[in-house]
């Protein structure tokens, strides 16, 4: 079996910051973690990338282009677009690194790329064919969800995107080690809300009182569904990272257990109501 880590998120939000930790987290245990760069616009990154989708089209090219006319936006769809439809070349990429199977993609800040495109749902599908377990790993910066609107609707960004793509899951809350004591300390109040759970952080807002009946009604799904596990990262704390892969390993691609073993716990049940 292969494994596959898709890093996706907004802009600036960590995602390559993870993808170099994670490699240097594998080096320092002797286990070797390969990174491919899936950004056709990438400037900088600090992992030693065993693929890259520049090699194939960056971005650049796409813009000089005369007849296709497209800005950076458009530009970088047509990238993602051209490398699936390359399906040689991908295949090549994902059998050409080292020895071990197990892949971590760098993958564009383009939230369209995973809310409502195919594109990216169709690069799974690939790696499936290719006998991959691939998983997804929504990396959102922790400074945008330190009060309980913007956390719900950031669960709700990443239920989105799992909807859409239809793998496991896990969403890493990335820059924590910048958080300030008291955001650090709401992060975790969310995180690890009381029996009661999240819906019952939200204060009684009387001059939106139907917003906050809407968000108490949302965080009580949440709650009960147990749809979104957040994962706090502190990327300075060895013991914080080697948390979030094992969860990754085990819960999201099943790596290192039996072959036989290969489906992921269903939500606890509800009731209908
Ligand atoms: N201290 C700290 N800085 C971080 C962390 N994650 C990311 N950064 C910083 O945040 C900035 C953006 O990080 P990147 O890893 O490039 O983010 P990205 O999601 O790959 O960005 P794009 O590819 O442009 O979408 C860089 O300056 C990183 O050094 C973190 O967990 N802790
Ligand atoms: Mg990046």
């Amino acid at each position: 079996m292969k494994y596959a880590q898709i890093v996706i998120g907004p802009a600036g939000c960590g995602k390559s910051t993870y993808c170099s930790t994670i490699q240097k987290h594998g080096e320092a245990a002797n286990r070797t973690i390969e990174v491919v760069n899936l950004d056709p616009a990438a400037e900088y990154f600090d992992y030693s990338a065993s693929g890259d989708i520049r090699d194939l089209i960056s971005v650049d090219d796409v813009m000089e282009d005369e007849d296709l006319k497209l800005g950076p936006n458009g530009g970088l769809v047509f990238c993602m677009q051209y490398m699936v439809e390359n399906q040689e070349w991908l295949n090549d990429l994902v059998n050409c690194p080292g020895e071990d199977d197990y892949i971590v993609f760098d993958c564009p800040g383009q939230i369209e790329l995973y809310t409502h495109l195919t594109v990216m749902k169709d690069f799974v599908r690939l790696l499936q064919q290719w006998k991959f377990q691939v998983c997804i790993v929504y990396v959102m910066d922790s400074h945008f969800v330190v009060d309980i609107p913007s956390y719900i609707a950031g669960m709700l960004t990443t239920l989105s995107v799992m909807m859409n793509l239809d793998v496991p899951h896990v969403s890493i809350l990335s820059k924590i080690d910048l958080l300030s004591a008291s955001s650090r300390n709401k992060v975790e109040q969310f995180l690890d809300p009381s029996e009661r759970g999240l819906s019952e952080l939200i204060d009684p807002n009387p001059w939106m009182e139907k917003h906050t009946k809407l968000m108490k009604k949302i965080a009580k799904i949440v709650d009960d569904y147990g749809f979104v596990h957040f994962m706090p990262l502190n990327i300075t704390d060895e013991t914080s990272i080697t948390e979030a892969l094992t969860f990754i390993d085990i819960r999201c691609l099943q790596f290192g257990e039996d072959e036989d073993v290969k489906t992921i716990d269903p939500p606890d049940p509800v009731d209908d109501e």
